[in-house]
């Protein structure tokens, strides 16, 4: 039965690789029938297992029972035929809707051709231009979220019958399923407490620094910071405003793009690079199959889901990543990333099929990462020739460490947040006339942000982002990137790059690179996939068996000591406030002048008000 699992989740993955790749009526058929025959091959499955095993929770082999316990779950197969097949249209057609908009040039209205990646992605990195940053964040989100907002109606209404199906209350408890704890979530908020005076920290001092770039008029000395200037269409993290941001100017940068560039790096040579890492830890090599199927540059002429991903055909040798690849040192953290999970899955492959999955869905996420720590050292890019000279004097490591931060700091709320809406969508704690509303209040109270633009319900913003349209859980990511640290220290320890006692050998001075030990200590990780409870496998290579946010704060400490010391300096204000009505439940119609005036009546509608 697990090799006739494997052939029919082998389908379903080709046909939806062939869809994500070129986006053609033909492919979306194929695709959908796949994904029926592959629910209906599941309840079989499940159906002949549990006649043959009966009480399965009784059975005294705890491998045994665990491999029950995770095939009792069928998730969407659980929907009766037409109930899934309508789920599986909505969430192809929202994704779809997402990976093929489009809009019109900011000062060109004639070239409606510009899209995501590259091109918006650009402009959101390299412009300067407030009014064209604040077209293109507003754009975007008309060709996107507006347009899936009436699909996301019907799609939580489906998810959570399904989650009913499967004994859960709905589709946000099912989602959790997988991190076994029923203290999950508050052990989320508890991280967030313990993370959140770091990031109010390096708000205040970046809304500092682009108050003195773009004028207190667009951004004020106590308020939010307009979304649009962080330079990411989410403003997920910061590292794109780096430039405006340097505490030392005149420090070699740590932005290698330049370096990039002129050494003439390709999407090949950065995918080379990567697997030279994975294999300098005693780490799997690429397949052939990984090099012959990927699609690592964007193809011309036809539709394709371009937001990077990462692919198992449940055959033990086909693995790709699909990826737009920019030559960009934002893009090699990201092949790093796509690149650990094509390692976890060729670690786990020989495992039974209900295993093949990360210990808990933020380990998946964490590995590619992890390596990322060591490669984005100034040590590191020096050795490989992307950083001319290694400054080793404290305001160096300040400017090294900021830029860490604009990447990791900035996205713990945005990663929170994401699935904190999401929950209470699907509880029903936020019903659908207060959806935009409410992730406002969420992104202003957990991020200290703001749109440009006044919000309504007639937006449906959480819906610009790849992984609402596209229908994936997000808080993987932010578990990922607190536990990426623990595993890093476990790392480095073992690599013998990081000693407590040493200031020598900080935490963020740590380069595995060629550590064999390290690597050894990774894969034997990797091995476990999902056959031991997270706690185990996180102790295995860690030796605690909980989240810990300690040590992401280890790695920041001299940063948070400098940024407390010049907020005080500069006497900023720490935290935010407004009275600006940031998002109206009237349907606010775009103003002819475009400029938004705060709703008529003064008295603000629900979303976000004083606090
Ligand atoms: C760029 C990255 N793409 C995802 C990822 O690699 O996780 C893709 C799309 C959704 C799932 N996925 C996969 O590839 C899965 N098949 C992996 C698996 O098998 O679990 C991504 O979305 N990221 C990276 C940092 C934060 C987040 C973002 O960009 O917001
Ligand atoms: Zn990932």
């Amino acid at each position: 039965m697990d090799v006739r699992g494997s052939q029919e989740c082998t389908e379903v993955s080709m046909a939806s690789w062939n869809y994500a790749s070129d986006i053609t009526e033909k492919h979306r058929k194929v695709k959908a029938a796949a994904q029926l025959k592959y629910a209906a091959w599941q309840k079989e499955a499940w159906e002949s297992v549990r006649k043959w095993s009966g009480k399965w929770e009784t059975l005294s082999d705890p491998f045994l029972r665990r491999q029950f316990k995770f095939m009792s779950i069928l998730g969407t197969a659980a929907l009766p035929k037409q109930d899934l097949e309508k789920y599986n249209n909505l969430v192809t057609e929202m994704s779809t809707l997402y990976s093929t908009a489009k809009i019109c040039e900011y000062k060109n209205p004639k070239n409606c051709k510009l899209e995501l990646e590259p091109d918006l992605t650009r402009i959101l990195r390299s412009s300067r231009d407030y009014g064209e940053l604040e077209h293109v964040r507003k754009m975007w989100r008309h060709q996107t979220g507006r347009r899936i907002r009436d699909h996301y109606k019907l799609f939580v209404k489906l998810a959570n019958k399904a989650a009913k199906l499967n004994g859960f209350d709905n589709m946000g408890d099912m989602w959790l399923y997988p991190y076994e704890s029923d203290v999950f979530r508050s052990d989320l908020a508890e991280l967030w407490k313990q993370l959140m005076p770091l990031y109010q920290q390096l708000h205040a001092y970046v809304r500092r620094k682009l108050r003195e770039n773009y004028g207190e008029e667009h951004v004020s000395r106590r308020g939010p910071i307009p979304a649009h200037l962080l330079g990411n269409m989410w403003a997920q993290n910061w590292g794109e405003v780096y430039d405006l941001v340097i505490p030392y100017p005149g420090k070699v940068s740590v932005d290698v793009t330049p370096q990039m560039v002129a050494q003439g790096y390709t999407p090949e040579r950065m995918f080379e690079l990567s697997e030279a890492f994975f294999v300098s830890l005693n780490l799997t090599r690429m397949p052939e199959e990984f090099w012959q199927h990927s699609i690592i540059e964007k193809p011309q002429g036809r539709d394709l889901v371009c937001h990077a991903s990462a692919w198992d055909f449940c055959n033990g040798k086909d693995f790709r990543i699909k990826q737009c690849t920019d030559v960009t040192m934002n893009d090699l953290i990201t092949v790093h990333h796509e690149m650990g999970h094509i390692e976890y899955f060729l670690k786990y492959k020989d495992l039974p099929e209900v295993f093949r999955s990360g210990a808990n869905p933020g380990f998946h996420e964490a590995v590619g990462d992890v390596l990322a720590l060591s490669v984005a050292t100034p040590k590191h890019l020096h050795e490989i020739g992307l950083l001319e000279e290694v400054q080793d004097d404290p305001e160096a490591d300040i400017n090294f460490l900021l830029s860490m931060a604009l990447d990791k700091i900035t996205f713990l709320p945005f990663g929170y947040l994401m699935d904190l809406w999401r929950w209470d969508v699907f509880s029903g704690k936020t019903s659908e006339q207060d959806w935009n509303c409410a992730w406002w209040d969420l992104r202003y109270k957990l991020q200290g942000i703001k749109p440009p633009v006044q919000r309504s319900e007639y937006d449906f913003d959480p819906g610009a982002k790849y992984h609402i349209a596209g229908n994936v859980p997000y808080i993987r990511y932010f578990v990922s990137f607190v536990i990426q640290f623990q595993f890093h220290k476990a790392l480095c320890m073992k690599a013998g790059e990081y000693d407590p006692l040493d200031p020598s050998k900080p935490l963020h001075k740590c380069d595995i690179y060629k550590s064999t030990e390290a690597g050894n200590a990774l894969g034997d990780m990797l091995q476990m996939g999902s056959s031991k409870e997270w706690p185990e496998a996180m102790a295995a290579l860690t030796g605690t068996r909980r989240m810990d946010a300690s040590v992401i704060r280890e790695y920041f400490k001299p940063l948070e000591l400098w940024l407390t010391d010049n907020n005080e300096q500069h006497r900023e204000s720490i935290g935010w406030e407004t009275d600006e009505v940031l998002c109206t439940s009237e349907e606010v119609r775009e103003k002819p002048e475009g400029k938004s005036t705060s709703t008529a009546g003064g008295a603000p509608a629900s979303g976000t008000l004083l606090l």
